[in-house]
């Protein structure tokens, strides 16, 4: 799992430098730390590996937000827990679909959005970890829709009352290997609700009327719980930026 990053496409040797750079900035020792899903987090996994490795990174404990993130940092030989066991985590690291300027992200494209959004909750610190693709000024600019995972039971009529709610369109999301709907790790279903492209951002509106919505367990919106984003670009420079707006350049 080690990738040489002169092997690497631009784009993932900017997720990886984006994803070491946070690593090496917030995952400290003795660190109970959540571990997101999708690509970019694939390399946070490589980091982890790499520090505890050569000592640098002592007795982190990682919860996972997803099977496959489990398998990554088992393979790893990294320390893997649960919510049952450790319930408070310190700081929660993963990446994300889309980016605003006020850190509203939609979040899902791989599927995972529940358990992610219980893991950020439970730590202290929520930073995320993108290339610049992810960067925009308003939701809707490259990932034109919002993941939302629901009942089986609820996914029919769901789909008919989330566009007469919220305008847009619903699709069920289908698995690409099995005739199906794509199954979530909680045995759920997940609409993806294409939302107009000109929608103002009521964001926190629509997440309280979807969060009130019987048979939708949790949507891709996470709204007013990010501390930093690390952007990398393709120049390879990365940048963090702050909740308060401070942007820092970190050094490679
Ligand atoms: O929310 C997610 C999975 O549910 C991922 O964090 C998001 O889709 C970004 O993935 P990637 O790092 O592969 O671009």
């Amino acid at each position: 799992m080690v990738s040489t990053t002169n092997e690497l496409s631009p784009i993932d040797q900017a997720k990886k430098k984006a994803a070491f750079a946070c690593g090496k900035k917030y995952v400290e020792n003795g660190c109970r730390l959540g571990v997101g899903s999708g690509s970019t987090v694939k390399f946070l996994v490589e980091y982890l590996k790499h520090a505890v490795k050569d000592g640098s990174l002592k007795d982190v404990v990682c919860v996972p937000t997803s099977y496959l993130t489990r398998r990554w940092l088992l393979d790893a030989g990294l320390t893997v827990t649960d919510l049952d066991v450790t319930p408070e985590l310190d700081v929660c690291i993963d990446g994300a679909d889309e980016v605003d300027p006020s850190f509203t992200c939609i979040k899902g494209g791989g599927g995972c959005l529940a358990r992610e959004k219980i893991v950020q909750n439970a730590a202290k610190k929520f930073h995320v970890i993108a290339d610049h693709s992810k960067e925009v000024k308003k939701l809707g600019e490259n990932f034109k829709f919002v993941p939302i995972e629901v009942l089986p039971f609820a996914a029919q009529a769901l789909l008919k009352t989330i566009p007469q709610s919220e305008g847009g369109s619903a699709e069920l999301r289908m698995s690409k290997q099995v005739c199906g709907p794509a199954i979530t790790d909680n045995n759920n279903f997940i609409i993806d609700w294409t939302f107009d492209k000109n929608r103002h951002g009521d964001w926190k509106e629509v997440q309280q009327r979807l969060a009130n919505t019987p048979g939708i367990v949790e949507t891709g919106l996470f709204i007013d719980v990010v501390e930093s984003v690390f952007f990398a670009y393709d120049d390879g420079s990365v940048k963090e930026i702050l909740k308060s707006g401070k942007k820092l350049e970190i050094e490679s």
